[in-house]
Protein backbone atom coordinates (compact mmCIF):
# COMPACT_ATOMS: atom_id res chain seq x y z
CA UNK A 1 0.00 0.00 0.00
CA UNK A 2 1.37 3.69 -0.77
CA UNK A 3 0.97 6.07 0.98
CA UNK A 4 1.59 10.26 0.57
CA UNK A 5 3.28 11.85 3.63
CA UNK A 6 2.50 15.79 3.07
CA UNK A 7 2.27 18.87 4.24
CA UNK A 8 6.38 18.86 5.30
CA UNK A 9 7.18 22.59 6.10
CA UNK A 10 10.85 21.43 5.44
CA UNK A 11 12.14 18.02 4.08
CA UNK A 12 15.85 17.14 4.91
CA UNK A 13 16.67 14.36 2.39
CA UNK A 14 20.95 14.22 2.37
CA UNK A 15 20.27 14.34 -1.19
CA UNK A 16 22.23 17.77 -3.44
CA UNK A 17 20.32 16.82 -6.56
CA UNK A 18 17.02 16.93 -4.73
CA UNK A 19 17.26 20.47 -3.27
CA UNK A 20 19.88 22.59 -2.14
CA UNK A 21 23.23 21.94 0.09
CA UNK A 22 24.48 18.89 1.16
CA UNK A 23 20.89 18.23 3.61
CA UNK A 24 19.38 18.47 0.00
CA UNK A 25 16.14 20.33 1.55
CA UNK A 26 12.68 20.50 0.17
CA UNK A 27 10.62 23.14 1.25
CA UNK A 28 6.41 22.50 1.18
CA UNK A 29 7.66 18.91 0.51
CA UNK A 30 5.94 15.87 0.12
CA UNK A 31 6.97 11.51 0.20
CA UNK A 32 5.35 8.86 -1.13
CA UNK A 33 5.99 5.67 0.43
CA UNK A 34 5.58 2.10 -0.93
CA UNK A 35 6.70 -1.49 0.27
CA UNK A 36 8.70 0.08 3.22
CA UNK A 37 10.44 2.21 0.46
CA UNK A 38 10.72 5.83 -0.53
CA UNK A 39 8.99 6.05 -3.92
CA UNK A 40 8.52 9.70 -4.33
CA UNK A 41 9.97 12.88 -2.99
CA UNK A 42 9.23 16.18 -4.53
CA UNK A 43 7.03 19.55 -3.52
CA UNK A 44 3.44 18.69 -2.17
CA UNK A 45 2.17 20.55 -5.23
CA UNK A 46 3.65 18.05 -7.59
CA UNK A 47 2.68 15.05 -5.46
CA UNK A 48 1.45 12.06 -7.42
CA UNK A 49 -1.81 10.26 -5.95
CA UNK A 50 -1.08 7.17 -3.29
CA UNK A 51 -3.17 4.79 -1.82
CA UNK A 52 -3.36 6.76 1.71
CA UNK A 53 -2.42 10.11 2.89
CA UNK A 54 -0.80 11.53 6.14
CA UNK A 55 -0.82 15.38 6.84
CA UNK A 56 2.16 16.22 9.25
CA UNK A 57 0.62 19.65 9.40
CA UNK A 58 3.86 21.63 8.45
CA UNK A 59 6.42 19.69 10.59
CA UNK A 60 9.74 19.43 9.44
CA UNK A 61 10.95 15.42 8.45
CA UNK A 62 14.63 14.10 8.12
CA UNK A 63 15.88 11.12 7.60
CA UNK A 64 15.47 8.45 10.97
CA UNK A 65 18.41 9.02 13.39
CA UNK A 66 21.26 6.28 12.59
CA UNK A 67 22.52 5.19 15.56
CA UNK A 68 26.00 3.85 14.72
CA UNK A 69 27.28 3.18 18.02
CA UNK A 70 25.37 1.59 20.37
CA UNK A 71 26.22 -1.26 23.66
CA UNK A 72 22.53 -1.79 24.22
CA UNK A 73 22.40 -5.51 25.44
CA UNK A 74 23.61 -5.39 29.53
CA UNK A 75 21.61 -5.61 33.09
CA UNK A 76 21.91 -3.58 35.96
CA UNK A 77 23.44 0.24 35.51
CA UNK A 78 26.67 2.16 36.84
CA UNK A 79 24.49 5.59 38.87
CA UNK A 80 27.21 5.05 41.40
CA UNK A 81 30.01 5.29 39.21
CA UNK A 82 28.55 8.15 37.21
CA UNK A 83 28.02 9.90 40.85
CA UNK A 84 31.61 9.42 41.88
CA UNK A 85 33.15 10.80 38.83
CA UNK A 86 31.09 14.06 39.39
CA UNK A 87 33.03 13.94 42.97
CA UNK A 88 36.53 13.59 40.73
CA UNK A 89 36.70 9.95 40.36
CA UNK A 90 38.05 9.53 36.68
CA UNK A 91 36.90 7.16 33.98
CA UNK A 92 39.60 4.39 33.17
CA UNK A 93 37.31 1.16 31.78
CA UNK A 94 37.25 -0.67 34.77
CA UNK A 95 33.66 -0.40 35.43
CA UNK A 96 32.57 -2.60 32.06
CA UNK A 97 33.63 -4.95 34.22
CA UNK A 98 30.80 -4.81 36.74
CA UNK A 99 28.45 -4.45 34.12
CA UNK A 100 30.22 -7.97 32.75
CA UNK A 101 29.19 -8.94 36.36
CA UNK A 102 25.14 -8.05 35.79
CA UNK A 103 24.84 -9.38 32.43
CA UNK A 104 26.47 -12.85 32.88
CA UNK A 105 23.83 -12.96 35.60
CA UNK A 106 20.82 -12.07 33.97
CA UNK A 107 18.58 -14.68 31.85
CA UNK A 108 17.42 -13.99 27.98
CA UNK A 109 14.32 -12.68 28.76
CA UNK A 110 15.31 -10.18 31.23
CA UNK A 111 18.14 -8.64 28.82
CA UNK A 112 16.16 -9.40 26.07
CA UNK A 113 13.52 -7.23 27.71
CA UNK A 114 15.65 -4.22 28.49
CA UNK A 115 17.57 -4.50 25.01
CA UNK A 116 13.65 -3.81 23.50
CA UNK A 117 12.98 -1.30 25.94
CA UNK A 118 15.74 0.75 25.19
CA UNK A 119 15.17 0.64 21.42
CA UNK A 120 11.16 1.99 22.22
CA UNK A 121 12.98 4.16 23.95
CA UNK A 122 15.16 5.50 20.64
CA UNK A 123 12.57 4.82 18.50
CA UNK A 124 10.42 7.35 20.35
CA UNK A 125 13.39 9.97 20.01
CA UNK A 126 13.51 9.41 16.07
CA UNK A 127 16.24 6.58 15.69
CA UNK A 128 15.64 4.34 13.04
CA UNK A 129 18.83 2.25 12.76
CA UNK A 130 20.99 1.06 15.50
CA UNK A 131 24.49 -0.90 15.40
CA UNK A 132 24.28 -3.01 18.45
CA UNK A 133 28.14 -4.14 20.35
CA UNK A 134 28.73 -7.05 22.63
CA UNK A 135 31.40 -6.89 24.99
CA UNK A 136 29.59 -7.38 28.33
CA UNK A 137 29.87 -11.35 28.23
CA UNK A 138 33.83 -11.68 27.57
CA UNK A 139 33.09 -15.87 27.44
CA UNK A 140 32.61 -17.58 24.13
CA UNK A 141 29.11 -18.33 25.28
CA UNK A 142 28.09 -15.35 26.80
CA UNK A 143 29.50 -12.74 23.41
CA UNK A 144 27.05 -15.54 21.02
CA UNK A 145 24.44 -15.08 23.33
CA UNK A 146 24.32 -10.94 23.18
CA UNK A 147 24.93 -11.39 19.21
CA UNK A 148 21.83 -13.59 19.30
CA UNK A 149 19.87 -10.93 21.03
CA UNK A 150 21.26 -8.01 19.43
CA UNK A 151 20.83 -9.80 15.84
CA UNK A 152 16.59 -10.23 16.76
CA UNK A 153 16.43 -6.49 16.74
CA UNK A 154 19.34 -5.28 14.19
CA UNK A 155 21.29 -5.98 10.93
CA UNK A 156 23.82 -4.18 12.26
CA UNK A 157 25.60 -6.46 15.16
CA UNK A 158 29.35 -5.97 16.19
CA UNK A 159 31.47 -8.73 18.18
CA UNK A 160 33.10 -6.73 20.76
CA UNK A 161 34.94 -9.41 22.89
CA UNK A 162 38.12 -7.09 23.01
CA UNK A 163 36.07 -4.66 25.40
CA UNK A 164 38.02 -5.38 28.32
CA UNK A 165 40.17 -8.30 29.57
CA UNK A 166 37.69 -10.23 31.88
CA UNK A 167 38.55 -10.84 35.46
CA UNK A 168 39.72 -14.75 35.36
CA UNK A 169 42.15 -13.46 32.70
CA UNK A 170 43.66 -10.70 34.75
CA UNK A 171 47.30 -10.36 34.10
CA UNK A 172 46.84 -12.74 31.05
CA UNK A 173 46.19 -10.22 28.21
CA UNK A 174 48.01 -12.54 25.57
CA UNK A 175 46.19 -15.03 26.03
CA UNK A 176 42.41 -13.60 26.20
CA UNK A 177 43.39 -11.67 22.63
CA UNK A 178 44.02 -15.76 21.78
CA UNK A 179 40.75 -16.71 22.73
CA UNK A 180 38.92 -13.37 20.91
CA UNK A 181 40.50 -14.11 17.76
CA UNK A 182 39.87 -17.85 18.08
CA UNK A 183 37.37 -19.52 19.89
CA UNK A 184 35.10 -16.88 20.73
CA UNK A 185 35.37 -15.25 17.29
CA UNK A 186 34.31 -18.74 15.93
CA UNK A 187 31.30 -18.75 17.82
CA UNK A 188 30.21 -15.41 17.17
CA UNK A 189 31.40 -14.45 13.77
CA UNK A 190 28.31 -16.34 12.41
CA UNK A 191 26.09 -13.81 14.16
CA UNK A 192 28.28 -10.62 13.82
CA UNK A 193 28.49 -8.09 10.65
CA UNK A 194 31.22 -6.21 12.00
CA UNK A 195 34.22 -6.71 14.67
CA UNK A 196 35.53 -4.27 17.37
CA UNK A 197 38.03 -3.63 19.89
CA UNK A 198 39.08 -1.16 22.17
CA UNK A 199 42.35 0.03 21.49
CA UNK A 200 43.14 1.78 25.07
CA UNK A 201 46.77 1.74 25.53
CA UNK A 202 46.40 4.35 28.29
CA UNK A 203 43.62 2.12 29.56
CA UNK A 204 44.69 -1.13 32.18
CA UNK A 205 41.50 -2.46 31.18
CA UNK A 206 42.03 -2.26 27.59
CA UNK A 207 43.83 -3.28 24.70
CA UNK A 208 47.41 -1.80 22.92
CA UNK A 209 47.82 -1.44 19.32
CA UNK A 210 49.13 -4.93 18.99
CA UNK A 211 46.76 -6.56 20.26
CA UNK A 212 44.28 -4.20 18.19
CA UNK A 213 45.77 -5.13 14.96
CA UNK A 214 45.32 -9.00 15.84
CA UNK A 215 42.11 -8.78 17.03
CA UNK A 216 41.04 -6.98 13.40
CA UNK A 217 43.01 -9.11 11.34
CA UNK A 218 41.51 -11.97 12.77
CA UNK A 219 37.62 -10.87 12.56
CA UNK A 220 38.30 -9.60 8.62
CA UNK A 221 39.61 -13.01 8.04
CA UNK A 222 36.43 -13.94 9.45
CA UNK A 223 34.90 -11.61 6.77
CA UNK A 224 33.61 -8.98 9.56
CA UNK A 225 34.24 -5.46 8.54
CA UNK A 226 36.33 -3.53 10.80
CA UNK A 227 35.59 -0.85 13.76
CA UNK A 228 37.36 0.67 16.01
CA UNK A 229 37.32 2.78 19.89
CA UNK A 230 40.15 4.84 18.86
CA UNK A 231 41.68 7.41 21.30
CA UNK A 232 38.91 7.80 23.80
CA UNK A 233 40.67 9.02 27.00
CA UNK A 234 44.82 9.90 25.41
CA UNK A 235 45.98 9.90 21.72
CA UNK A 236 46.73 6.27 20.32
CA UNK A 237 47.53 4.17 17.66
CA UNK A 238 43.67 2.88 17.28
CA UNK A 239 42.43 5.94 14.34
CA UNK A 240 45.78 5.22 12.14
CA UNK A 241 45.61 1.28 12.75
CA UNK A 242 41.70 1.82 11.47
CA UNK A 243 42.80 3.46 8.71
CA UNK A 244 45.72 1.47 7.55
CA UNK A 245 43.12 -1.26 7.63
CA UNK A 246 40.47 0.09 5.85
CA UNK A 247 37.46 -0.01 8.98
CA UNK A 248 34.62 1.52 8.46
CA UNK A 249 34.60 3.92 11.51
CA UNK A 250 36.47 5.39 14.13
CA UNK A 251 34.78 6.11 17.08
CA UNK A 252 35.36 8.86 19.99
CA UNK A 253 38.34 10.06 18.25
CA UNK A 254 38.43 12.70 21.46
CA UNK A 255 42.21 12.41 21.02
CA UNK A 256 43.77 13.26 17.82
CA UNK A 257 47.33 13.96 16.35
CA UNK A 258 48.07 15.61 13.19
CA UNK A 259 48.83 12.78 12.01
CA UNK A 260 45.38 10.92 12.87
CA UNK A 261 43.61 13.78 11.25
CA UNK A 262 45.50 14.09 7.96
CA UNK A 263 45.21 10.20 7.57
CA UNK A 264 41.19 9.97 8.57
CA UNK A 265 40.69 12.39 6.01
CA UNK A 266 43.31 10.83 3.21
CA UNK A 267 41.28 7.29 4.09
CA UNK A 268 37.52 5.77 3.73
CA UNK A 269 37.41 5.78 7.62
CA UNK A 270 34.52 8.01 9.23
CA UNK A 271 35.21 9.53 12.17
CA UNK A 272 32.45 8.75 14.53
CA UNK A 273 32.18 11.14 17.58
CA UNK A 274 29.77 10.19 20.63
CA UNK A 275 29.62 13.86 22.78
CA UNK A 276 27.36 12.05 25.63
CA UNK A 277 30.23 10.02 27.04
CA UNK A 278 32.57 13.56 27.44
CA UNK A 279 29.38 14.64 29.22
CA UNK A 280 29.51 11.74 31.43
CA UNK A 281 33.27 11.61 31.74
CA UNK A 282 33.92 15.45 31.81
CA UNK A 283 37.28 14.61 29.44
CA UNK A 284 37.62 17.49 26.93
CA UNK A 285 34.69 17.18 23.79
CA UNK A 286 36.56 15.55 20.67
CA UNK A 287 36.91 18.63 18.05
CA UNK A 288 34.51 17.90 14.89
CA UNK A 289 35.43 21.17 13.61
CA UNK A 290 39.26 20.16 13.51
CA UNK A 291 37.97 17.01 11.37
CA UNK A 292 35.14 18.81 9.34
CA UNK A 293 38.16 21.41 8.14
CA UNK A 294 40.39 18.81 7.40
CA UNK A 295 37.79 16.84 5.18
CA UNK A 296 37.27 13.92 6.87
CA UNK A 297 33.48 12.24 7.53
CA UNK A 298 32.12 12.08 10.60
CA UNK A 299 29.52 10.99 12.04
CA UNK A 300 27.42 11.35 15.58
CA UNK A 301 26.27 8.17 17.64
CA UNK A 302 24.83 8.31 21.55
CA UNK A 303 27.47 5.43 22.24
CA UNK A 304 24.42 4.20 24.94
CA UNK A 305 26.08 2.04 27.14
CA UNK A 306 25.67 2.23 31.12
CA UNK A 307 29.29 3.31 31.54
CA UNK A 308 30.23 6.19 29.82
CA UNK A 309 26.65 7.47 28.03
CA UNK A 310 23.65 6.25 29.45
CA UNK A 311 21.98 8.05 26.72
CA UNK A 312 19.63 6.77 23.88
CA UNK A 313 18.94 10.21 22.88
CA UNK A 314 20.25 11.14 19.41
CA UNK A 315 18.90 14.91 19.02
CA UNK A 316 20.82 15.39 22.82
CA UNK A 317 23.76 14.32 20.58
CA UNK A 318 22.95 16.33 17.91
CA UNK A 319 22.76 19.86 20.41
CA UNK A 320 26.08 19.03 22.28
CA UNK A 321 27.62 18.60 18.74
CA UNK A 322 26.24 22.04 18.01
CA UNK A 323 27.21 23.56 21.28
CA UNK A 324 30.54 21.88 22.34
CA UNK A 325 32.32 19.85 19.05
CA UNK A 326 32.03 23.44 16.88
CA UNK A 327 29.38 21.84 14.05
CA UNK A 328 27.14 23.71 12.80
CA UNK A 329 23.19 22.41 12.88
CA UNK A 330 23.15 21.65 9.35
CA UNK A 331 26.60 19.62 9.79
CA UNK A 332 25.19 17.98 13.06
CA UNK A 333 22.28 16.77 11.67
CA UNK A 334 23.82 15.22 8.78
CA UNK A 335 26.63 13.29 10.76
CA UNK A 336 23.30 11.95 12.69
CA UNK A 337 21.61 10.48 9.79
CA UNK A 338 23.92 10.25 6.44
CA UNK A 339 27.16 10.12 8.36
CA UNK A 340 26.34 7.58 10.45
CA UNK A 341 24.93 5.67 7.33
CA UNK A 342 28.17 6.40 5.89
CA UNK A 343 29.87 4.53 9.29
CA UNK A 344 27.93 1.53 8.69
CA UNK A 345 28.62 1.88 5.14
CA UNK A 346 25.01 1.66 4.15
CA UNK A 347 23.47 3.79 1.42
CA UNK A 348 19.67 2.65 2.22
CA UNK A 349 19.35 4.73 5.17
CA UNK A 350 20.41 8.30 6.23
CA UNK A 351 18.71 9.77 2.84
CA UNK A 352 15.40 10.57 2.08
CA UNK A 353 15.38 9.34 -1.68
CA UNK A 354 13.56 7.21 -4.01
CA UNK A 355 14.71 3.55 -3.66
CA UNK A 356 15.75 4.64 0.57
CA UNK A 357 13.98 3.04 3.64
CA UNK A 358 10.85 4.54 4.03
CA UNK A 359 12.40 5.96 7.63
CA UNK A 360 10.84 9.26 8.51
CA UNK A 361 11.14 11.13 11.87
CA UNK A 362 9.29 14.06 11.70
CA UNK A 363 10.00 16.66 14.44
CA UNK A 364 7.62 18.55 16.19
CA UNK A 365 8.68 22.11 14.58
CA UNK A 366 9.50 23.91 11.43
CA UNK A 367 12.66 23.15 10.94
CA UNK A 368 15.84 20.70 11.89
CA UNK A 369 17.54 23.30 13.14
CA UNK A 370 15.48 22.98 16.11
CA UNK A 371 17.39 19.75 16.88
CA UNK A 372 19.94 22.16 18.53
CA UNK A 373 18.34 25.26 19.26
CA UNK A 374 15.73 23.28 21.68
CA UNK A 375 17.71 21.17 23.53
CA UNK A 376 16.31 18.76 26.14
CA UNK A 377 12.80 18.82 24.63
CA UNK A 378 10.98 15.99 23.11
CA UNK A 379 10.92 17.29 19.12
CA UNK A 380 11.90 13.84 17.34
CA UNK A 381 9.72 10.81 16.92
CA UNK A 382 9.51 7.79 13.84
CA UNK A 383 6.82 7.82 11.56
CA UNK A 384 4.86 4.80 11.88
CA UNK A 385 3.48 4.18 8.68
CA UNK A 386 1.45 1.22 6.77
CA UNK A 387 3.92 -1.31 4.82
N1 LIG B 1 35.15 2.63 26.02
C1 LIG B 1 34.74 1.53 25.79
N2 LIG B 1 33.45 1.17 25.73
C2 LIG B 1 32.37 2.04 26.12
C3 LIG B 1 32.26 2.20 27.57
C4 LIG B 1 31.87 0.94 28.22
C5 LIG B 1 31.63 1.02 29.68
O1 LIG B 1 32.27 1.82 30.41
O2 LIG B 1 30.79 0.22 30.13
C6 LIG B 1 32.47 3.33 25.37
O3 LIG B 1 32.40 3.26 24.14
O4 LIG B 1 32.58 4.42 25.95
ZN1 LIG C 1 31.55 2.17 22.71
Amino acid sequence: MSTLVTGIGELVTNDPALGPGPLGIVEDAAVVVDGGRVAWVGTAARAPAADARLDVAGRAVVPGFVDSHTHLVFAGDRAAEFTARAAGVPYDGGGILDTVRATRAAGDSALRARLRARLAEMRAQGTTTVEIKSGYGLTTAEEARALRLAGEVTEETTFLGAHAVPPEFAGRTHEYVDLVTGAMLTACAPHARWIDVFCEPASPHAFDGDAARAVMAAGARAGLGLRVHAGQLAPGPGALLAVELGAASADHCTYLTDADVAALAEGETVATLLPGVEFSTRHPYPDARRLLDAGVTVALATDCNPGTSYTSSMPFCVALGVRELRMTPAEAVWAATAGGARALRRDDVGRLGPGARADLTVLDAPSFVHLAYRPGVPLARALDLPE
